[in-house]
């Protein structure tokens, strides 16, 4: 197990383009951020001349001493206020298009169909959604921010340097990339070691979640000493990593100061003989020299913020190729409607499907079904055998390779999914249970339903007297994957919430777990309230179930290999008298 999330991939630069339209979306922000970049760039740019000023007239007569700080001031309140102004709109920014990328993606994610889920895993999804968003988030905010403003100042600082003193300009020109060079390079060093060093961090954490997690096999071991030696270990692996990379860091550090300052006394020491002999004046130089740590600063902005674009870049390219997957299944131009009200009649036309992941084997092979309005099929056959491929064929989470399913006559590719899927309501075998109270979880099959039509649906299903006895009644927080109910209560709620919807088709799979009398009985009762009235196609695993369906079919491969009720099955003998001895006789 290792919860190391990839280091994010690198990618053309280009791939950013991708995030305009998003960008565009805030024009008003864009452009306020542009003005304030604008302003803040130019207050930098003229420091250096108003220290200039400064220096050279400041000290001469009093009036001068007072315009000369005046005109200081004046640039430092400008460039405050730009800088503000431009954290305030860039940050904001980014926090609204990541924002609207997010909602974006999560919506077109909900929309995608069933096989684009069987293709990809949903943890690589999810970090779709926060890894990748979080980087354009940061890259938005600030990196983007310091490439604009770096390279407006590269360019600025290049051009005043030539014009103050050309001669020493065309010396900081190959002396600023030999100072810059090596630093940059030091930096790069020294990302790839505190990758490095992440990944160690990253291992002791996966070794500790994975203990922490099997805590009680751990113990029930004894392997408390080697979890310790082991965690131990990876901790002492992780330092010996992070001391490369604070040495590294160390060097550059010394190296850095060196060369920067050693450039500064090269130009100053050129440029102090210059003074002497009277080519240029005390400020001049003075000016010279800010202009040249600007210029250098910048230089290294821009390659330090290089890789960060770049990794994002690469999370932006992710997440485009997503936004670019269209769903399969999807509403025709004109859909079709559903008579009102829906009858409940469902018919399967010589059905073949393939799995796509499963191209070779057919799930479902000339399957052919009619099942009548208000008519109760149970379906029973070997594991593997289709039955909960029929149930998604319905529900259209995948669509025939060939033959036909239709609901009231109309073929399910006609309908809207939305309108096809109001009309079924689904009790799976394991029901998922939200981290939300047992009301809004029941809820979840009629959004606008009342609390007494809740506490109805939840009495038809047998779930008041255990939601009731909890501590806050149906106000209870049920927890992730309803860590606080029993197997029969999750499906006592989804029975409510099944209730709740009142479509005129129920597809319901039966749990296989065995649950105790008293549990069975009460999910008995609940199921029996839920299928009056309605068509319902049940995969069933208990006798009962089967003693009551109207028709009992029996699948194997794909297909159906028998039909009738359960004494004629049986009477028959072959695969069905089988699975009775097996599964509901014992
Ligand atoms: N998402 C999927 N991708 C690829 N193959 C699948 C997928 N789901 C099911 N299958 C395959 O399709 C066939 C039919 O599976 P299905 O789940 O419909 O059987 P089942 O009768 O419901 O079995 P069980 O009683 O064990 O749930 C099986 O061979 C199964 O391995």
């Amino acid at each position: 197990m290792n919860s190391t999330a990839p280091a994010p991939a690198k990618a053309p630069i280009g791939s950013l383009r991708t995030l305009w339209p998003f960008i565009r979306r805030h024009s008003g922000l864009f452009s306020a951020w542009l003005v304030a970049l604008a302003c803040s760039s130019t207050a930098t740019l003229s420091l250096p001349v108003a220290f200039r000023q400064m220096i050279d007239h400041g000290f001469s007569s009093g009036a001068n001493i007072d315009r000369t700080f005046a005109f200081v001031l004046a640039v430092i309140v400008a460039l405050a206020l730009a800088t503000a102004a431009r954290y305030f709109f860039v940050t904001l920014l980014g926090e609204r298009v990541v924002a609207d990328l997010r909602s974006r993606l999560y919506a077109h994610l909900l929309d995608l169909d069933a096989g684009f889920y069987d293709r990809s895993r949903s943890g690589e999804l999810v970090s779709r959604l926060t890894a990748d968003a979080e980087l354009l988030r940061s890259v938005i905010a600030s990196s983007m921010s310091v490439a604009l403003r770096s390279s407006v100042t590269v360019i600025g600082s290049m051009v005043m340097l030539f014009v103050t003193s050309p001669k020493l300009a065309a010396w900081a020109l190959l002396g600023i990339p030999l100072a810059v060079a090596p630093i940059v390079i030091g930096a790069r060093r020294i990302q790839k070691v505190s990758r490095a060093s992440q990944d160690r961090i990253a291992d002791a954490n996966a070794l500790a979640t994975e203990a922490l997690g099997a805590v009680r096999t751990v113990q029930a071991h004894s392997r408390e000493a080697y979890e310790r030696g082991r965690y131990a270990q990876a901790m002492a692996s992780a330092v010996a990593t992070a001391r490369k990379r604070i040495g590294a860091q160390a060097l550059v550090t010394g190296v850095a100061i060196t060369l920067i300052f050693g450039a500064v006394i090269v130009v100053l020491w050129s440029g102090a003989h210059d003074v002497i002999a009277g080519r240029l004046s005390a400020g001049a130089l003075g000016q010279f020299v800010m202009y040249a740590l600007i210029g250098g600063g910048s230089v290294g902005a821009l390659a330090e913020v290089w890789n960060e674009l770049q990794k994002a870049a690469g999370g932006m390219g992710r997440i485009h190729e997503l936004l670019q997957e269209a769903p399969a299944i999807a509403a025709p131009a004109q859909p079709r409607a559903l008579p009102v009200p829906v009858r409940g009649e469902i018919a399967f036309e010589n059905v073949t499907f393939h799995y796509p992941q499963r191209p070779d084997t057919a799930a479902l092979a000339g399957f052919n079904l009619r099942v009548r309005p208000g008519e109760t099929v149970a379906l029973v056959g070997p594991s593997g055998a289709g039955k909960s491929t029929v149930f998604g064929m319905l529900l259209r989470f995948h669509d025939p390779q060939s033959g036909r399913i239709a609901l009231d006559g109309i073929d399910l590719r006609d309908l809207d999914p939305t309108v096809l899927r109001e009309a079924l309501a689904l009790v799976p075998q394991a029901p998922a249970i939200f981290a939300a109270s047992a009301a809004d979880n029941i809820r979840y099959g009629r959004l606008e339903a009342s609390d007494a039509d809740v506490r109805k649906a939840a009495e038809s299903a047998e779930a008041d007297d255990f939601l009731d006895a909890l501590p806050d009644g149906f106000a209870s927080e049920l927890g992730e994957r309803g860590a606080r109910l029993s197997g029969g209560q999750q499906q006592r709620i989804a029975i409510a919430r099944a209730l709740l919807k009142d479509a005129p088709v129920l597809l319901l799979d039966e749990a296989t777990s065995a649950l105790d009398a008293h549990s069975e009985r009460a999910v008995q009762t609940a199921l029996e309230h839920l299928m009056e009235g309605r068509t319902t196609l049940v995969v069933a695993h208990r006798l009962a179930t089967v003693l009551k369906a109207d028709r009992i079919v029996v699948m194997d491969h794909g297909r159906i290999v028998a039909e009738g009720t359960h004494a004629e099955l049986l009477a028959q003998g072959g695969l069905y008298a089988e699975l009775a001895k097996l599964q509901f006789l014992d």
